[in-house]
């Protein structure tokens, strides 16, 4: 499509959906505004933005899709000046947000104005933020929650749905509340625990520093996502108040539940909260993109010697397979040792795997 998107908010997701629409609109303008003029800077560099936009009307008066990817509170308080503008007729208004209770309430204003605002949310990110991580790709395989409210024509929500194409997300409609439930469970929740995970660690390192150096592995990977922006995750929290203040409330009777199975040392009740878990999970569909983004992690059975690291990544080198992260685990005397590589995506696990299988004799899986 030709046209013009404004995109206000040139971060992780702004910058991202910036792409993803560039790649399979290549006519399109993309016009970018930020608070920051620094990152609006990046994104002209980066190739991220064709134009920028010295202010949010400047970019909004002939805009055919305005895409607002600021943080949730911004996101409320930008929404309130459309309602102020000349905007062109049959202009899109779409947000990003990881909540929309509160966001689909400020749409009806608009709605009464005869504008449409069609809520979005890309199920998947990073801890990462700022337009130098964005990436076309970013939401490949991931569900992109679309919440339009009940006055919303259907063709605009498919025309929407057109102009982020290029992302390659599997768009799913659903209710405000509905979003919110669900987010609250299986992306809000986590993070909460996450933190909490860290502050018990940090308050117990007062006391004993040997946590810090022990807080390596398993603990890194289950609180990787501890390390969000607080600003983001605070203002997350803060709309999503009645939700998360229920669920916590569940939590506590969870961990109460626990509490008492280890206090009446029931060994059989333990068991099966374990099991249950144990169950429920390995039933979760693999391979597919949830809001938590998976770890490509290969799992290869090396000998326990000096230099097999640099001999692993020498041949992923000379196929030139990129690593984000890779460490040795259960290391004794005289056993082989597991090295855990990961990498970005599924494709470069499997190509390293075949990589290695094709330059080595060690063993190499998938699951441990
Ligand atoms: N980070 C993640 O993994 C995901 C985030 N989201 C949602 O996407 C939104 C953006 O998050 P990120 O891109 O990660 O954050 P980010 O921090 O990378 O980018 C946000 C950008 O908005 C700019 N900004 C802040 N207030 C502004 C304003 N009033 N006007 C113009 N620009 C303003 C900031 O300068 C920054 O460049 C948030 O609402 C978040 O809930 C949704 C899915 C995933
Ligand atoms: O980095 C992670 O693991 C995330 O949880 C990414 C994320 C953050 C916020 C969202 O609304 C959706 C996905």
């Amino acid at each position: 499509m030709n046209g013009r998107v404004f995109i206000i908010g040139l971060g992780l997701i702004g910058g991202s959906l910036a792409l993803g629409i560039k790649a399979k609109h290549p006519h399109c303008s993309i016009i970018g505004y930020d608070v920051s003029d620094q990152n609006v800077k990046l994104g002209k560099m980066l190739g991220v933005i064709d134009e920028k936009a010295d202010s949010i009307m400047e970019g909004a008066l002939d805009a055919d899709l305005i895409i607002i990817s600021t943080p949730v509170k911004e996101t409320e308080i930008i929404m309130e000046m459309f309602g102020e503008l000349p905007l062109k007729k049959d202009v899109i208004i779409t947000d990003v947000g990881s909540t929309k209770g509160r966001i689909m309430e400020k749409a009806e204003l608009l709605s009464q104005k005869g504008i449409t605002f069609i809520g979005g949310h890309p199920m998947a990110g990073s801890h990462k933020s700022g337009v130098t991580a964005a990436k076309s790709l970013l939401f490949e395989n991931a569900f992109y929650l679309i919440t339009p409210d009940n006055f919303t024509d259907e063709d605009k929500v498919k025309c929407l749905m057109n102009w982020l194409g290029g992302t390659k997300a599997k768009f799913l409609v659903i209710t405000p509340s509905e979003h919110d439930l669900l987010t609250g469970v299986i992306s809000h929740m986590p993070h909460i625990v996450a933190a909490s995970l860290v502050h018990q660690a940090d308050q117990t390192s007062k006391t004993n520093e040997l946590v810090t150096r022990l807080a390596a592995g398993g603990f890194r990977d289950i609180t990787r996502i501890a390390s969000s922006s607080p600003a983001m995750w605070r203002d997350i929290l803060l709309h999503n108040k009645e939700v998360l203040l229920k669920l916590l409330k569940d939590w506590q009777d969870e961990m109460n539940l626990v509490i008492s199975l280890i206090d009446e040392e029931n060994a059989e009740g333990l068991f099966t909260y374990f099991e249950d878990a144990k169950k429920f999970r390995d039933e979760l569909p693999k391979n597919q993109k949830g809001a938590i983004p998976a770890f490509y992690d290969l799992y290869v059975d090396v000998p326990d010697y000096p230099g097999v690291i640099s001999e692993i990544t020498g041949y992923l080198a000379k196929e030139a397979i990129s690593i984000t992260n890779i460490r040795i685990i259960e290391t004794r005397e005289d056993i082989n040792g597991i090295l855990v590589i990961s990498f970005q995506t599924d494709e470069d696990r499997m190509r390293a795997q075949k990589c290695i299988a094709a330059y080595s004799n060690y063993d190499t899986t998938i699951e441990k």
